[in-house]
């Protein structure tokens, strides 16, 4: 088997039924003040924002357009819920190789996520019940942007 591991948890990704009433409750209640604004990715199916802590990031997701990957989650989780959790890898490709000679299901072609950098997606079913993403490590920092 390759080696291989994965770096640092880049990110909780939480599904929102209204990411602008998440926003407001995020600095509302629990006083974070540097939280980005809502961008739209229409390639993922997702409108998100970024909730930016000194130990790392909650990605709030939101549906976009028809064929969102999480308006399922959302009907089951009307409320919202924790849906991802997402690890930094140096190659994703040499990633999704060393994911698929272990058995695990890889969802998807790499493709560019919110952080600019190549993302893919493995299922819940071969990771105890968790979504997880892994995203290859931003070159410069741009973990806030
Ligand atoms: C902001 C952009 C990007 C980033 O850069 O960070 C993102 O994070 S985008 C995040 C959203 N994108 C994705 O989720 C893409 C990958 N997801 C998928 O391919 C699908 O959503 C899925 C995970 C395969 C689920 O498929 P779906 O059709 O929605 O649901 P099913 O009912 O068929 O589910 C099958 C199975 O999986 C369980 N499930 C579904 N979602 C989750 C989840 N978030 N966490 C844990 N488990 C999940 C579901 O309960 C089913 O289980 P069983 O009933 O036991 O089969
Ligand atoms: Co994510």
């Amino acid at each position: 088997m390759p080696k291989f591991n994965v770096g640092p948890l880049n990110h909780v990704g939480v599904a929102v039924p209204d990411i602008d009433a998440a926003i407001a409750m995020y600095r509302e209640k629990f006083g974070v003040t540097d939280i980005t604004e809502p961008k739209d990715l229409p390639p993922q199916g997702v409108t998100y924002a970024f909730v930016n802590l000194p130990s790392g990031q909650v990605e709030l997701i939101t549906p976009y357009g028809d064929n969102s990957p999480i308006t399922k989650y959302l009907e089951r989780n009307p409320k919202g819920g924790q849906h991802h959790l997402c690890f930094e890898v140096e190659d994703i490709r040499e990633a999704v190789t060393a994911m698929e000679t272990r058995g695990m299901r890889v969802l998807n072609e790499p493709r560019i996520g919110a952080h600019g950098t190549l993302v893919v997606f493995l299922h819940p079913g071969d990771a105890g019940g968790v979504l997880i993403e892994l995203m290859e490590t931003p070159k410069a920092d741009a973990s806030h942007a």
